[in-house]
């Protein structure tokens, strides 16, 4: 007999690319639904966890109910590292749990990291004690509009020859190509995100670059601020582990041979770098030139300043750096300023001492 299984979505996308503000819109608007929240971060701390966590003040009362238990409202963030390398350890435990727990559960919401491969993921979904309970509702690969239509995954010769012109800094990289062609390769469903950035032109550049990998039954929904619809996002039925060994991907071969060594997450560098309180516009300022001199994917944190009671969230991908107060600090939090930094050849003494020159003393 046929139970009927949890259907799990998985979120994969580069890092930065609008994952986490799109599973805030499922949540926000699977109104009812119970929904559990698996989050894997690159970094060290589990800034999108607590974003999606922290309840802006339009949250409406009638948004998604996160299915507690063990985890903290719902949300179950795995250890640091890449959930494709630790799917043994990290992913099956947490999947067991909710199996557990199925009758408690409506859907699985699942972000990957900006780093990790879909595929060894969408494979755990086959082992026998997973399988019987829980399929794969589709695997949705979001894809950063403005980055790809601005050449930074470039493959082909003329366009990263145009893109070192424009932009020395975000030199053409083999490994982030493959990266995106994996985690393309993989998709039920393309999100463009970022789609207000977009001009008519730039759309039909992203739609190359993702027609080359996709195949012509694999929609794209082009996305402002994670604005879907909740049923092109939800219900696609794919069960896609059903297919998912016949994908053929770049990594194929180490996770098949059990070697994680030359991923292309392993040629990253990530750090935290913690502050007391800062001044914000100083931060931003020397954020911007150290993203303009090195090769900075991503920035994400909190920043602590004096006098205000409220957390600022700054969100740096790429060249863009977006800052916004989201909540008041909490009384049992300790305040400070926390910045975790990914990227390629990085110093992060130097990086620390030029953000350390926001830093205020207290009075
Ligand atoms: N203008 C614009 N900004 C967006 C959109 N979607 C996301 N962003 C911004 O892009 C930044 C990164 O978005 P996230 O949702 O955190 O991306 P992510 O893929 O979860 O990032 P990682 O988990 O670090 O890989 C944030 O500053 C978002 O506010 C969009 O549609 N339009």
């Amino acid at each position: 007999m046929q139970l009927n299984k949890i259907p799990a979505t998985v979120v994969t996308g580069f890092l930065g690319s609008g994952k986490t503000t799109l599973l805030s819109n499922v949540l926000k608007q699977a109104k009812g639904k119970r929904i559990a929240v698996i989050v894997n971060e690159f970094g060290e701390l589990d800034i999108d966890a607590d974003l999606l966590r922290s309840c802006p003040l339009e949250c409406e009362d009638d948004a998604a109910q996160m299915v507690a238990g063990d985890a903290e409202n719902g949300i179950y963030e795995l250890a640091n590292g890449c959930i494709c390398c630790t799917v043994e350890e990290e992913f099956l435990p947490v999947m067991q749990q909710l199996v557990a727990r199925r009758d408690d559960i409506d859907h699985i919401l699942i972000e990957t990291s900006g780093l990790a491969l879909p595929k060894p993921l969408v494979q755990a979904f086959n082992w026998p004690d997973i399988k019987q309970y829980c399929t794969v509702d589709a695997v949705i690969t979001v894809v950063d509009g403005p980055a790809i239509a601005a050449g930074r995954f470039a493959n082909d010769e003329e366009r990263v020859q145009a893109q070192r012109l424009a932009d020395d800094s975000l030199d053409h990289d083999p490994s982030l190509q493959e990266l995106l062609d994996d985690q393309l390769s993989a998709a039920d469903l393309v999100v463009v995100s970022k789609n207000d950035l977009l001009s008519d032109d730039d759309q039909t550049k992203v739609a190359a670059v993702v027609n080359r990998i996709v195949p012509s039954e694999v929609k794209t929904a082009y996305v402002s601020h994670g604005e879907a619809e909740l049923d092109v996002l939800l219900g696609i039925e794919s069960a896609a582990e059903e297919r998912i060994d016949a994908v053929h991907t770049h990594h194929d071969h180490h996770h098949d041979h059990g070697e994680h060594h030359d991923h292309a997450h392993d040629h990253f560098d990530s750090f935290v770098l913690r502050f007391g309180d800062v001044d914000s516009e100083k931060l931003q300022q020397q954020l911007k030139t150290l993203i303009a001199e090195n090769n900075i994917y991503r920035a994400k944190g909190f920043a602590s300043l004096p006098g205000k009671p409220m957390r600022q969230v700054f969100q740096a991908v790429g060249k863009r750096l977006d800052v916004h107060f989201d909540r008041l600090w909490q009384a049992e939090e300790t305040r400070q300023t926390q910045l975790v930094v990914i990227g390629k050849d990085l110093n992060e003494a130097e990086l620390k001492a030029a953000l350390a020159q926001a830093e205020v003393q207290p009075a």
